[in-house]
């Protein structure tokens, strides 16, 4: 199937450190891949390259047909690739409601002087309804996010990425922080993700892993070292040392 995202060769060095090594990979509409590594692998570093936020020494992403190499981060929201969008950047004064009225204007390059009246726009106001009724936080539209659980909080994070309508999403540990008793919520809003969509998550927790992948892609010291089945990952022999190489190399705790 035809990519409809891809870097190829991307490179990335800091001082003399290669953080980003030779990195290629290609995703289809649809997939679910996750991406892990143990700490300081450069899934970070790999993340910023892809979305823009960071520009690679060599090498090349693509959407779709375009390469989007030199198009800067808020050109490839708008080409459709999307990173989940912070709980450290939500507005604490403004609602759920709020945020996913200004991400759907942005979307549809209106202007932010229309944003104090998008209640009155049934468009805008429909697709708020949709997309927090969806993810379960209609009770909560109106509140100021300071007022909302953190684990609600993540959800309205996923109610704004997926409000800029992306083929591709890259979601940074979706679950993370979040209390054992609202981590199903955030579990079945992953799996209620659309089906077209294409799905990047880096994430820690290798029970979440197993659970959302179809596809496992593994980074140590830059480069990735397996890109395979879930039930694969685990037995395989370069995975294991790249782990048991960082905890032996970890500083013990004073
Ligand atoms: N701006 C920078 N300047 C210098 N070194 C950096 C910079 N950003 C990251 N690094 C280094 O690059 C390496 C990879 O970091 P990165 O944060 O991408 O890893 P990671 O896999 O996301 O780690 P973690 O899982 O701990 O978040 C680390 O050794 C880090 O210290």
């Amino acid at each position: 199937m035809k990519p409809v995202f891809e870097v190829a060769n991307l490179r990335k060095a800091f001082g003399g450190l290669a953080v980003t090594n030779d990195v290629s990979l290609a995703m289809a509409a649809g997939d679910r891949v996750a991406l892990i590594g143990p700490n300081g692998a450069g899934k970070t570093t790999f993340v910023n390259l892809v979305t823009g936020n960071l520009p690679p020494d060599s090498g090349e992403v693509r959407l779709g047909d375009e390469t989007v190499t030199a198009v800067n981060a808020i050109g490839r929201v708008k080409r459709g690739l999307v990173r989940s969008f912070q709980v450290t950047r939500l507005f604490q004064d403004m609602t759920p409601a709020e945020h996913v009225g200004l991400a759907v204007l942005q979307r549809d390059g209106k202007t932010w002087n229309m944003f104090g009246n998008f209640l009155s726009m049934p468009d805008v106001m429909a697709e708020i309804d949709d997309l927090l009724g969806k993810l379960g936080l209609t009770p909560l539209m109106h509140r100021k996010v300071s007022e909302i659980a953190y684990g609600q909080q993540r959800l309205l994070e996923l109610a704004v990425a997926l409000a800029l309508k992306p083929k591709v999403l890259l979601l940074d540990e979706p679950a993370a922080g979040v209390p054992q008793s609202d981590t199903g919520r955030i579990e079945q809003a992953l799996a209620d993700l659309p089906a077209d969509l294409a799905v990047l998550m880096i994430e820690h927790d290798m029970d979440l892993v197993f659970r959302f992948a179809k596809r496992v892609i593994v980074l140590a010291a830059g480069a990735i070292i397996f890109n395979g089945r879930p039930e694969d990952v685990t037995r395989d022999a370069r995975v294991r040392e790249a782990y048991l190489g960082s905890y032996a190399n970890a500083s013990p705790v004073a």
